[in-house]
Parts: structure tokens; sequence; C-alpha cells
């Protein structure tokens, strides 16, 4: 894979961003991260709560300006990107957040949550934005005829999935998982982790996926960065940091996590990378 040529999807290089505090020194929440995502694969992004995670998700979202540091995407800088240009590579990383009910406007029927990033977009949609979001919604298990409901009418795993829609109705090319399935039941996360892992494999798709669950990175990640301060302390494909990590605050981490059957876990899983 790593041949001269080659580039990833995702590059981020040294990225670092300061919060300005008044009165004190500025708090530095990402201190130098560097990661990078291939086509097709999922990065786990693993740390304690307050590691960065999410701040670098933003960063890598352009939701937010690193103080430096840089993304690329294809090669390309886009950290400094505005205009068109960016509204472009909008429509290439969308986001999927932690608590479905408050990323969905209440006021909007499912209809005009999942096509407003096509709106943002200007895109025309063959067929008009009520086919595409009826397609959507069946594609991630909704019921097309619920398109005029309100996100309050449904569970909180109907609701995630709306929040899939939205996110895969632009067709990304990445995804941006922040805490996606962390407000689940185990049951009703399994099957949207089965929903995320099969949408990857039909659109080819890349994520970025941040949880503070351990067993629920390893049920998805093909590589994974443990972030401790603002930093990537350790990186590398997933079983070498779950079967044998390095730093011992990624061994601190996984003795936190209770202890799930191996052999129950491949099954639900089906791990491996593509093609594997
Ligand atoms: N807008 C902000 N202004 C000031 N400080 C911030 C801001 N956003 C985040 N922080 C701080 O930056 C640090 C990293 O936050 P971040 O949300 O990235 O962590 P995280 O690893 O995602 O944690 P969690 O899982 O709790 O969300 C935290 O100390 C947080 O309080």
């Amino acid at each position: 894979m790593s041949t001269p040529a080659y580039t990833p999807l995702l590059r981020a290089r040294d990225l670092v961003k300061e919060f300005k505090q008044p009165g004190r020194k500025a708090f530095r929440a990402v201190d130098g991260i560097n990661f990078e995502l291939a086509q097709r694969e999922t990065l786990g992004i693993v740390g304690e709560s307050g590691s960065g995670k999410s701040t670098t998700a933003r960063i890598v979202a352009r939701l937010i300006d690193p103080t430096s540091g840089s993304v690329e995407f294809h090669g390309e800088d886009v950290t400094r990107r505005s205009g068109a240009a960016l509204r472009d590579f909008r429509g290439s990383v969308q986001v999927v957040f932690q608590d479905p009910y408050s990323s969905l406007n209440p006021r909007q029927t499912v209809e005009q949550i999942i096509s407003a990033p096509l709106r943002y977009q200007g895109r025309k949609a063959t067929g008009g934005y009520r086919k595409v979001v009826k397609e959507a919604m069946a594609r991630v298990g909704l019921d097309p005829d619920h398109s005029d409901r309100y996100p309050a009418q449904f569970s909180g795993g109907q609701a995630q999935r709306i929040g899939i829609a939205r996110a895969l109705v632009v067709r990304p090319k990445l995804v941006i998982c922040d805490e996606a399935v962390s407000a689940l039941d185990v049951s009703v996360q399994a099957q949207v982790l089965d929903l995320l892992r099969d949408l990857q494999r039909e659109h080819d798709l890349s994520y970025i996926f941040i949880a503070h669950d351990l067993a629920v990175v390893r049920q998805i990640a093909h590589t994974v960065a443990v972030i401790s301060g603002g930093r990537v302390v350790e990186q590398g494909p997933r079983d070498a940091i779950f079967d044998d990590p390095q730093h011992e605050y990624t061994k601190t981490l996984l003795s936190a996590v209770p202890r799930i059957n191996p052999a129950w876990d491949s099954v639900r899983t089906g791990l491996g990378r593509e093609g594997t």
C-alpha cells in the first residue's frame, strides 16, 4: 500500500488548536496531531474525555480552524479553503454527531433534515429531493413513508439513522462519526455499526470513528490513534493496538475495558480490512 505514489484520502499534519482564555494562557486542546486515513478504511480515535478527539474532528471537518498545521484531502491542503472550494470540501466530508436529538432540528421534518446538505450544496436531485430522501431513508432502514415526521417521533437508533442518511445524501468520501453510537443501547449500537460497515463497502467510504468505548472501536476500526493531552501517543493497525499496546496510556485505557468473548466478537463484527 505504501508505494512512493501513495496518497492517503486524508492526512493531518501537526494540527494544533489553542483556545483563548480570558486573562490566562491559551489552552492547547490539540498539540501536534498527525495521522493518515486511507480510502475505504476506518480510523478509530480513542482517548479519555477532554483528550482532544472532538476538537481534532471539528478541525478535519473544517467546522473550526486550527491554530496551526494542515489537513490534506486527496493530497490537497484544504485548511485555508473558503467560498465555493470550501463548500465542495464540505460535500465530501460529513459528520454524524453523538446525540441525534440535539443534532437534528426538532422543528424540521425528516425530509427537510435529510435534504439540507443537498440544498447547501446547491445540488439538483434526479426526481426531486423527496425521491432522494425516501431512497436514503429506505437504505438506512427507515420507513420512507415517515418522511413528514419530526425527530421526536423516532427512537434513538432511528434518529441516528436519520443523521446517517443526512450525511450520505451528498455522497461524501469521508464520514466522521463523533461518538455516533455512544448514546445507543448495545443491541441498537450493533445494528448501527452493521449499517455503517455495509455503507462503507457500498460507497467506498472512509470513516473517522471517535469513541470513548474501546470495545466499539475494536469492532469497526482498521487503524487506531490513541490520543492523550492533545497528542497521538500511539497509532497503528487495530490488532496491534489492542493485542500488543506499547504505550502505558494505551495499556491503561485497555485495562479499563470489560473483556468481551472474542469468539462472539469476531462472529458479530466480521472483522478485517475490506476483502479479508
Ligand atoms: N470552544 C472551546 N473553548 C475552550 N475550550 C475548549 C473548547 N472546545 C473544547 N475545549 C477544551 O478542549 C479540550 C478537548 O476537548 P474535546 O472536546 O476535543 O475532547 P474530547 O476528547 O472529544 O472529549 P469528550 O469525549 O469529553 O468530548 C477539553 O479540555 C475542552 O474543555
